[in-house]
């Protein structure tokens, strides 16, 4: 987190009587300035000011943004999510997500959204009605911090956003992303923030305190008091707040605030000697800890779609996390994402992508580890590599930071979020702006009307013309497919069909034509929940789950019935098909198909 950050965290806690005001603003669209100048009486918690402005984010959610696309109407999703074809046993014969199909039905498929939508639930979204919110809004993955919450809070977020999908006919993936062992600092007996001043002498300690005295912060890290020396610089969450060691005694360390700011509970502490980061005994800390793997038995037990391991180092520890998944939900169906935020992880960055399930750029942490203005580069570059490899990579981090506290982006913001859409990034995440913002809907908004602005820019443009990607592996098999994916999306292009049909049991073929970027939407069937689940996260795929039967001609025809009786499609659109889930034997094919 950045300077910023912690200036709007700070203003998020204004004085009661803002909400009216707030409510407001989002529907008139006052402009940011106004929003400082807020004043009122008695002090107010973040977590009082998130539940009474959720009439702002209905507002909010309820406006377009930035005037682009056409609001997908809660009728039309519940009339979709009755409407469910059903099969003799009572069993819907075909599952696509609610809210995607409202899309489909109202929007087109031409202008469909490709990027897909990540949101961290936190405080300001954790409650039933505020996830159902998101889910509206297109969240395709919610996230779950394990470096915050209790065990409770996350078992309740992860059952409710299972109930909403199996009641209402969502289809969010949950993701949870592992603590990690990097040091940090504790608590601060439950206040959100707490200000250092500058000048003012605080202690770091590694002491078990139950309480925290004033101007003291708990270090996570044993060796911490050892391994830091008189005059280095501790930069918390990568210099948002900064401070000077000027004397260790016993299990403390005394140091003067060279840099203020407000500290917010856990965060990130490195430091520095003579300019350059310090890795000493920390850096042999495994990067999975023992609550890491408590959380992970937890994550398995409850069946999560993903898990992202912070502070990826090495190739190994992804190895390792994936034969222990295989070894415990035998259906391998946990995708192990590795977060790409310390500089070990970009000396390894092949290696540590190729046996990843994906990637996500974290960028909060990686600005604290590389020099910022080399964050931007190293992105295109983490996306331009997974893409090669046929990883779905995540673009995470302050994409619209300022949406915590305003409810407008910033234009440089907007900036951002459409080069990570431009860069064709699988998916956008959102962390402060959706786990602990004012305005979690209508940053979710932003997103959504900003993926769909770049995209379509992206197909008048041209832009797959330049897309030139290597062959991704020499075994003949996988050469077919990944031939057989490129050809079909060269010919959709060109034909403008309306869309591309993949029947798929693992994914493989849809991921694979999903790397090609093609214009038109992908209809990935599917016959198994936990891989439709997981091709939520991958662009352009529109995933369904699907009873197959025995040959591909019933499965198109099976197919063509369901999207007519669901009015997803009318007969005379044209389709490309492919499928992977013939027999090595059975010819491969490319087809081409007007729905009767
Ligand atoms: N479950 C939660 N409970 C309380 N606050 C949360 C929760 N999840 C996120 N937050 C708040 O939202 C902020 C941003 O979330 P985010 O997930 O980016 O965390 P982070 O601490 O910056 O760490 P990371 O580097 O893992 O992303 C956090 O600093 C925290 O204040
Ligand atoms: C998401 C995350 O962990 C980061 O940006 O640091
Ligand atoms: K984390
Ligand atoms: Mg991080």
């Amino acid at each position: 987190m950045a300077q910023g950050a912690m200036m709007r965290v700070q203003q998020a806690c204004v004085p009661a009587g803002v909400h009216g005001e707030l409510a407001g603003m989002a529907s008139t669209g006052a402009t940011r300035v106004a929003s400082v100048s807020f004043r009122g009486k008695g002090a107010v918690s973040l977590s009082t000011l998130k539940c009474r402005s959720a009439r702002v984010r209905r507002v909010a959610a309820t406006s377009a943004v930035l005037g682009l696309e056409k609001e997908v109407s809660e009728e039309a999703v519940a009339s979709n999510a009755a409407a469910k074809v059903e099969d003799v046993q009572g069993v819907p014969a075909m599952e696509v997500d609610a809210v995607t199909e409202a899309e489909l039905k109202e929007n087109g498929f031409r202008s469909t959204r490709r990027t897909k939508l990540i949101c961290t639930i936190g405080p300001a979204t954790c409650a039933p009605e505020q996830l159902e919110a998101l889910a509206m809004g297109g969240m395709n993955v919610a996230r779950i911090n394990m470096c915050h919450g209790t065990r409770e809070w996350h078992t309740q977020v992860i059952r409710s956003i299972r109930n909403l999908n199996s009641e209402k006919g969502y289809s969010v993936a949950i993701m949870m992303d592992t603590e990690g062992s990097e040091i940090h600092m504790g608590d601060f007996n439950g206040a959100p923030s707490v200000k250092a001043e500058d000048g003012e002498e605080w202690n770091f300690t590694v002491r078990k305190l139950e309480t925290v005295p004033e101007r003291t912060t708990v270090v996570n890290y044993d060796g911490f008091t050892e391994d830091v020396r008189v005059g280095d610089e501790l930069l918390v969450d990568g210099g948002m707040v900064r401070f000077e060691v000027i004397e260790k005694i016993g299990p403390d360390v005394k140091c003067i605030c060279t840099d203020p700011g407000l500290l917010l509970p856990r965060a990130n502490l490195t430091f520095w000697r003579e300019g350059r980061l310090v890795r000493e005994r920390n850096a042999m800390l495994p990067t999975i800890s023992s609550k890491d793997w408590i959380d992970i038995d937890f994550g398995i037990a409850e069946g999560v779609d993903f898990i992202a391991i912070s502070f990826v180092r090495t190739a190994e520890v992804v190895k390792h996390l994936k034969s222990y998944i295989r070894a415990r939900a035998p259906n391998g169906s946990i995708g192990v994402f590795a977060k790409i935020e310390s500089s070990d992880s970009l000396k390894n960055l092949e290696e540590i992508i190729r046996v990843s399930d994906g990637a996500m750029v974290a960028r909060g942490d990686l600005g604290a580890q590389i020099p910022l203005e080399q964050v931007p580069s190293v992105q295109q570059g983490i996306v331009n590599l997974c893409r090669e490899l046929n990883k779905p990579v995540i673009v995470a981090s302050q994409l619209l930071e300022s949406m915590i506290e305003y409810p407008t982006p910033t234009r440089a913001e907007v900036a951002d979020v459409s080069e990570a859409v431009r860069q064709r990034a699988d998916a956008l995440m959102l962390s402060g702006e959706s786990a602990m913002g004012l305005f979690p809907e209508k940053a979710l908004s932003v997103l959504r009307t900003v993926s769909l602005r770049m995209e379509s820019w992206c197909r008048e443009n041209k832009q797959h013309a330049s897309d030139r990607l290597p062959e991704l592996s020499s075994v003949l098999q996988d050469r077919i497919s990944e031939n057989i994916c490129n050809a079909a999306s060269q010919m959709a292009n060109k034909l403008g069909v309306d869309a591309i049909f993949v029947y798929t049991r693992r994914g493989y073929m849809a991921s694979l034509l999903s790397r090609s970027r093609p214009d038109c939407p992908i209809f990935a069937f599917t016959d198994t929940k936990s891989v439709r689940q997981r091709l939520n996260l991958q662009w352009g795929l529109i995933p369904f789950r699907l009873d197959f039967s025995g040959d591909m001609e019933s499965n198109l025809r099976r197919t063509f019935a369901l999207l007519k009786a669901r009015g997803m499609m009318k007969s005379g659109d044209l389709i490309v098909a492919v499928s992977d889930i013939s027999s090595a034997d059975l010819l491969q094919s490319i087809q081409v198909r007007r729905i009767p």
